[in-house]
């Protein structure tokens, strides 16, 4: 299937025909197509193992395509590795740096594009206010709770102000009533903040509380 390109000022992410196989002839992703316009939240919803992360990471750069393409903005994004792509990830377990603090998780990306120190510390108290973590800078990460630390990841990804967030099951390792509540606040975050985002989730209810649209799969393909 061929998706229609869209043009314009609020043109985002287009994949259009992606395949991904992590062995030759063993497709995970089928011809996934589907556009997220700027500001849109977007669900892919799932059963385990339908090729939903796969096809995350594909879009992350983290893993190539057997065929079809990822663009931004009408530009493809073959060959522009992971950490060029302004994009931001957080993952089930947020994979934080557990030897630094709250404070250096969360201005690394700043760091790397070397903002000067004032404005790295005022744009992680920044964050720190819209997570719900005001004055968290200098504790350490090995003391913080499982929502804690997924706040921490989040605020570390929207540093930088990426231009897509992309969000691996960011609420699976949290007890059920934590979950209900972390949804809610990250749809409202996502909304304060006019992220454009995918979320994978298996989950019905969050992918419904947080997304704008949700995006059905199975057997490696996406559904509208
Ligand atoms: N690195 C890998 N090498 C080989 N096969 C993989 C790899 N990662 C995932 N797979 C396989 O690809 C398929 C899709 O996995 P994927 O993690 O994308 O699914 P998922 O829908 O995100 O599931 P889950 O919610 O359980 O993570 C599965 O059959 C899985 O075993």
């Amino acid at each position: 299937m061929i998706a229609q390109a869209t043009t314009g000022a609020s043109t985002g992410l287009s994949v259009v025909d992606v395949s991904v196989a992590y062995r030759r002839d063993e497709l995970v992703v089928r011809d996934a197509s589907f556009d997220v316009p700027r500001g849109e939240v977007v669900a892919l919803l799932g059963p385990s193992g339908c090729g939903k992360s796969t096809l995350l990471r594909a879009i992350a750069g983290l893993e190539p395509l057997s065929t079809g393409s990822v663009s931004w903005a009408g530009d493809d994004l073959v060959g522009v590795p992971p950490h060029r792509r302004e994009f931001g990830l957080v993952f089930q377990d947020g994979q934080l740096f557990t030897h630094r603090s709250v404070g250096e998780n969360i201005a690394y990306g700043l760091r790397v594009k070397r903002w000067p120190r004032a404005e790295r510390d005022a744009r992680v108290a920044e964050l720190l206010d819209l997570v719900g973590l005001t004055g968290f800078t200098n504790r350490a990460v090995t003391e913080l709770s499982g929502g804690q630390r997924q706040r921490v990841a989040l605020a570390r990804a929207l540093a930088p102000s990426p231009r897509l967030l992309l969000l691996d099951e960011p609420l699976s390792a949290l007890d059920r009533e934590l979950r209900d509540r972390l949804a809610q606040e990250l749809a409202a975050l996502l909304r304060a903040t006019q992220t454009t985002a995918v979320l994978v989730t298996h989950d019905e209810g969050e992918a419904e509380t947080i997304a704008d649209r949700v995006l059905r799969m199975r057997d490696g393909r996406v559904a509208g």
